[in-house]
Parts: structure tokens; sequence; C-alpha cells
């Protein structure tokens, strides 16, 4: 199919290398290679084929995704695929933006018995899971209870005589529920979206089960029930830890997929008049739809770069715990509460932009963008919703300005909090980021020390920290965020400056995307930076100017900036996000697909022709 004229004429400007961006974004061009090859081994296999999911109801859907679900396994085993990427690329190639039936399975039930299970446990348990020969689920949230852990009333009573444990839901409100991928006792019902996997509800009557099904790598009951504790309580939690350092990079990924299909789709639309005469203008050229569109470009940037950041630095954490060192266990609970909070709460919000940016079409399932919005939105709840997760980073805060006060040294991602920052200078209109992330970095700093002085009188006043951090749990979730957007905006930087380095061109354009980033972000929280005589008003005018100018330098490069994301037709499965632009003619023809059209709608001529035999 011929490319659409638009553009093609957007993909002659540029200044940078499309390709060379990619590799960067994939981590090398052997990743990009490989991820190409990987698409397209499920791609050209017909097994993947079938019909439109979005034309699907909830049963259809639920029975065609646990089929490709199981190719994809099939395909991962047949390419002897370990690595978590390119499975992760298997995986997305074939699901058309729904999250798969046996998602849980491997990231809930296989990740915690690696984590927790000892070596007996491990052949019995982890071998038979990875090869699929049983299927688990993680069964924590209860009907009345998910995010208050200690809350939780299932019982598991130990049995000295026989050494079981016998399991019980003893309430209405102890069933298990959203358990992702149990298919034991039922299903919890249609949901606003996730309709690919079966959350399930499950009760225990009296269920035994031997001691040896307590993981214990960590913590273990002895035979007479002697409980053992793990050698650092937290590490039980780590299941629930994995998920959420993963969630940054999946919320860049969603948020990365929504502004490829808006962008294009921007170009794409002409709409209205300018000059009366002159012909309707691309929709991307009205600074309104610029500035819609291009801060979120910079965040999937951001967010790309701080979640594989979060990864590599969990990872690292992971493997220091393995050796028995836990000194970085709580920084990476908290990095990874605050980035999974804030970044898959922003992408939701993004996505939404996204598809209103798109008018009506957004709206339609052709666009993708409500099923990339429906399946995305759960994760500002599952994994640990959202206030939960930034009140688990503000404690942590909080913790640090006590070590400040006491002078002990504070972690690396919190160092700036010691840092002194000078007022700025007059900001004139071109700010450079690493004024930029200053400017976030001291916002963070002060809100910290503010939110810190009121918890403080709170506990002078009652000796209790748990009500003085309830009476204050507005302000501790905003300074959390604060922080994260530290973190965000230091991670994007320092890869910027990366880059800068080894590709000049593709790190002059990301820096004007990180300049995006940071101005938005102040600009968010203005008020703050005059409160705190940081900056002054003529210097938000500034960077106020400094925006609406960045827009302009984006314009040109933004559909080569969505190319870079590289994604496959067939795996961004949007009409409106066409690598080749042919939206209208490609609409009509999936509208016409549509089994609405096909089935003849015999309830409208019995119903209609009650109304016309009523004689109203
Ligand atoms: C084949 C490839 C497949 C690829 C698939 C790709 C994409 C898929 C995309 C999406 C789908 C995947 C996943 C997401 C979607 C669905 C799955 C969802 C699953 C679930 O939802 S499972 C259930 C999740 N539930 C929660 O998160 C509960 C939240 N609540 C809690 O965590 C706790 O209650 C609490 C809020 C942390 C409070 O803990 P509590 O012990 O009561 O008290 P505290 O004093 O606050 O904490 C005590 C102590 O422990 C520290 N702590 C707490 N949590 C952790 C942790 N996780 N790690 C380390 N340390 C932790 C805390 O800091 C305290 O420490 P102190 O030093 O202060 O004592
Ligand atoms: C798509 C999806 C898949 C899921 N999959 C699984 C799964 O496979 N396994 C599993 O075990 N669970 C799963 N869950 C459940 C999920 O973990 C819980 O929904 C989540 O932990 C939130 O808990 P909750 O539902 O009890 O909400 P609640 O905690 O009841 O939240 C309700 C409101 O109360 C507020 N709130 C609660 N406590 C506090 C507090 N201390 N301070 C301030 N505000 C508070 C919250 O901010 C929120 O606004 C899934 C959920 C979804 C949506």
């Amino acid at each position: 199919m011929p490319m659409n004229p638009d553009l093609e004429k957007e993909r002659q400007g540029g200044t940078f290398d499309v390709e060379q961006l990619t590799h960067i974004l994939d981590g090398g061009r052997d990743k990009t290679l490989k991820r190409h090859f990987l698409e397209q081994e499920v791609l050209k296999d017909p097994v993947f084929r079938g019909p439109d999911t979005r034309f699907l109801s909830r049963e259809e859907l639920f029975g065609e995704l646990l089929r490709k679900h199981v190719a994809v396994i099939k395909k991962t085993q047949e390419l002897s695929i370990d690595d978590i990427n390119e499975a992760s690329t298997i995986y997305s190639a074939a699901m058309n933006n729904n999250v798969g039936p046996l998602t849980l399975h491997s990231v809930a039930f296989v990740a915690p018995l690696d984590l927790m299970a000892d070596d007996e446990q491990k052949k019995k348990w982890l071998i038979p899971a990875k090869k699929y020969e049983i299927i688990g689920c993680y069964a924590q949230t209860e009907l009345g209870h998910g995010s208050f852990i200690r809350g939780l009333e299932t019982r598991a009573d130990y049995d000295v005589n026989t050494q079981q444990f016998v399991l019980n839901t003893p309430t209405e409100t102890a069933i298990k529920w959203w358990v992702g991928g149990c298919v034991a006792v039922g299903d919890i019902g249609p949901k606003f979206g996730f309709g690919g996997v079966d959350n399930g509800y499950l009760c225990l009557n009296n269920v035994r089960i031997p001691r040896d099904n307590l993981l214990a790598k960590t913590g273990k009951v002895l035979e007479d029930g002697t409980y053992v504790k793990p050698e650092n309580p937290k590490v039980v939690y780590g299941s629930m830890l994995g998920i959420r350092a993963a969630l940054p990079k999946v919320g860049a990924y969603n948020l990365s997929k929504a502004v490829t299909i808006a962008i294009r789709y921007s170009c794409v639309r002409h709409q209205s008049e300018i000059k009366p005469g002159c012909g309707e203008p691309q929709v991307l050229d009205y600074q309104t739809q610029q500035h819609k569109l291009f801060p979120l470009l910079a965040t999937a940037y951001a967010f790309h770069t701080v979640g594989v950041w979060m990864l590599d630095f969990h990872s690292t954490v992971m493997n220091e715990i393995n050796e028995g060192h836990y000194h970085r266990l709580a920084e990476d609970h908290v990095l990874a509460a605050g980035l999974k909070a804030v970044i898959n709460w922003k992408t939701h919000e993004g996505i939404e932009i996204c598809r209103f940016s798109c008018g009506g079409h957004g709206y339609s399932l052709a666009s993708s963008l409500p099923v990339i919005y429906v399946n995305h939105v759960a994760n500002s709840t599952a994994e640990g919703e959202t206030v939960i997760l930034l009140l688990q980073t503000a404690v942590y805060l909080m913790k640090c300005v006590i070590d400040l006060e006491q002078g002990t040294p504070l972690d690396p991602s919190v160092a700036y909090l010691d840092q002194s920052f000078s007022k700025s200078e007059q900001w004139c209109s071109d700010v450079d980021m690493h004024s930029l992330l200053k400017a976030i970095q001291f916002r963070s700093k002060k809100f910290t020390e503010y939110v810190s002085s009121f918890v403080k009188k709170e506990l002078m006043a009652t000796g209790n920290q748990q009500l003085a951090f309830n009476k204050h749990k507005v302000i501790l979730v905003e300074c959390a965020k604060a922080h994260t957007e530290a973190v965000i905006m230091n991670a994007f930087v320092t890869k910027v400056d990366e880059i800068l380095q080894s590709n000049p061109s593709v790190g002059k354009v990301l820096s004007l995307l990180c300049q995006i980033y940071g101005v938005t972000e102040i600009l968010a929280h203005s008020g703050d930076y005059i409160q705190y005589e940081y900056l002054r008003k003529i210097d938000l005018d500034n960077i106020q100017d400094q925006l609406f100018k960045l827009y302009t330098y984006i314009r040109p490069e933004a559909v080569l900036l969505v190319d870079a994301f590289d994604f496959h037709d067939e795996v961004l499965k949007s009409i409106l996000g066409r690598y080749d632009g042919q939206v209208y003619e490609n609409m009509f023809k999936w509208a016409k697909a549509s089994p609405f059209n096909k089935q003849d709608q015999g309830t409208f001529r019995k119903y209609i022709q009650q109304l016309k035999q009523a004689k109203l």
C-alpha cells in the first residue's frame, strides 16, 4: 500500500538516524535484530493468525488468547528463549494489546518459586512450573483486603500430628479474590479490561497441604511447628517487589504505543483552517495538539529510560540478596514502589490524552487506544495501589530526614537531599536539562523537609507515628511523587548525557525531550517554586516560552521519534497508527468486516415492528 504523503514528507525531515535511536532503545543493534527476528517468527506463523480480538466477546476473547498464549509458550520453548525481554517480544507480538491468560503464572507464580523455594522445592515445583506442567497463580488478595496485607483473614493452621497446614477462608471477606489465572473455583465476573485474564475467586475449606508446601528458602516451619524466621522478614514481600520493578518499563511500553498512534494520526488528520482558503492543516500543527502530545512523547522516553534503569537496579539488588546482603532492599522497594505508582498513573492519564487527541476515531477500537487503556489502567491498582505504594516511599523519605539529622549516610538515589541548592540565576528561555534537574531535586528536598516538620510536630503531640502519618497522608503522597520525579529526571538526564557522547545527533534531540519533560514538571508545580523563592514569575514566563519554542524544534522530529519505538503494525494493531498512514481506507474496511454488519439484526425487525403495530 502506498505511503500516505503526509507521513512520507514527515520522514524526509529530522536530524537524527531513527535506526540508531531504535538500537539505543533496544540496548544495541544485536537486540534490535533479535527482536525483529522473534517478531517475524510470530507474525509469519499461521498459528498466531485468528479473529480480530476487538470483535470478540469476553468468553471468545479468553479462549482465543489462551490458544495464542499456549502457542507463544511453544514458540518460546521451540526457539529456546529464556531472556525475559525476548520472551516478552514473542508475547507482545501475539497478544494484540491484551494481557494473556497465563501471564500471572509467569510473573506471579514462577517468580516467587524462584525467589523463595529451597532447592528441594525448586526441583518439585519450579522446574515443572517453568515447563507449564503445573499452572499456578498468586492468591493473596481477598474480597475484604488487598492493600492491607496484615489484615488478610485466610488461615493456615499447622496440624503437628499430620505435619500439614489446614487452609481456611473463614469468612466471606476472606475469600481469595482477583486471583489472576485462578481456574479452581470461579471467575469474579466481567471487568473494565484484562479480559484475557480469568481473575478468580477461591474459597478454602479445610484444605490440607503438606508442611513442605511452605516455600522454605527464607522462613520455614519445623516438624514440631516451630517457625524459623527468614534472615530478613521483608524478603517475603519479594515477589511483589519483582513485578513492581518491571511495571515502570511496561508503562513506558504502553505509553510509547499510544503516543505512536496519536502522533502518526495527528500528521495524517487535516482539520479546520488556519488561514481561510489555504486548506486544512495537519492537526499536529496546532499548538494545542503539540501541547497534548509532545510532553507525552518526552514522558514515554523518560519512562523507558528509568524503566530500564529500575530493572537493572533491582536485578543487582536481588543478586546481592542471594549472597545474603540485604543493605539495598529498602531502597529497591521504595524506588520500585514510587516508580510503579507514578509511572503507571501518569501513563494511564497519558493514554487517555492520546485517545481524545484523535477525536472520534480515537474512541473506536480500530485505534486500539481503548484496548491499550483498559488493559494498562489496572496497573495503577494491581500489584500495589498507587497511594499505598507512594506512602511506602514517603515513610522512607521521612526516615531519610532523620538519617540526615543524625549524620547517617543516605542511599544514592536520595543523596541530593543532602545537597545545598543555590537560588537559581535569572532563567533565560533556554535553560538546560541539568538546571531543570537541579530545580526538580530542590523542590523534592524542600517538600520533604516541609512534610517532615508537620509529621514531627504531630509525633511530638501524639507520640504515635501511625497517627502522625495518617494526619498528613496527602502531603506525604505529594512528597513521594516529588521525589519520584527527581529520580525519573535524574535517570533521563544521565542517559541523555551518555548518548550525547556516543551519538551527538540522537543525544541532541533527546535533550530537547528531556527539557520538555523537565519544564512540564516544573510548570505543573510552579507555585512551589515561587513559594520556596527558587524561581520568580519572570523565570516561569521564560520557561513557558521555552516550552513552546521546544515544540517547534520537536515538530519536524516527532514522527521519526515515534518511528524509533519501532512497533510493527501487527504489534501496534491500530489503524490510526499504521506506519503507512493509510487510515481512512482501512477504517472503512475494518468497519465493514465487523460481525455486527454481518448478522441480520433480527432484534431490530422484531422490536421496531412492535412499535409500528402499537400505532403509538
Ligand atoms: C512471558 C513474559 C510475560 C510478560 C508480561 C508482560 C507484561 C504483563 C503486564 C502486566 C501484567 C502483570 C502484572 C500486573 C497485573 C496483575 C497482577 C497483579 C497481582 C497482584 O495484585 S498481587 C497482590 C498485590 N498486593 C499488594 O501489592 C498489596 C500491597 N500492600 C503491601 O504491600 C503491604 O500491605 C504494605 C502496604 C507494604 C504494608 O506492609 P506492612 O508489613 O503491613 O507494614 P509496613 O510497616 O508498611 O512494612 C513493613 C516493613 O516492610 C517493608 N516492606 C514493605 N513491603 C516491602 C517490599 N515489597 N519489599 C521490601 N520491603 C518491604 C517496609 O518498608 C517496612 O520496612 P521498615 O524498615 O519500615 O520496617
Ligand atoms: C486487574 C487486576 C489484577 C489483579 N490480580 C491479582 C492477583 O493475581 N493476585 C492477587 O492477590 N491480587 C490481584 N489483584 C488485586 C490487587 O492486588 C488489589 O486490588 C490491590 O492490591 C488493591 O487492594 P484493594 O483492591 O483491596 O483496594 P483497597 O486497598 O481497598 O483500596 C481502596 C481505596 O482505599 C485506599 N486505601 C487503602 N488503604 C489505605 C491506607 N492505608 N491509606 C490511605 N488510603 C488507603 C486506596 O488508596 C484506595 O483508594 C488484582 C487487581 C486487579 C485490578
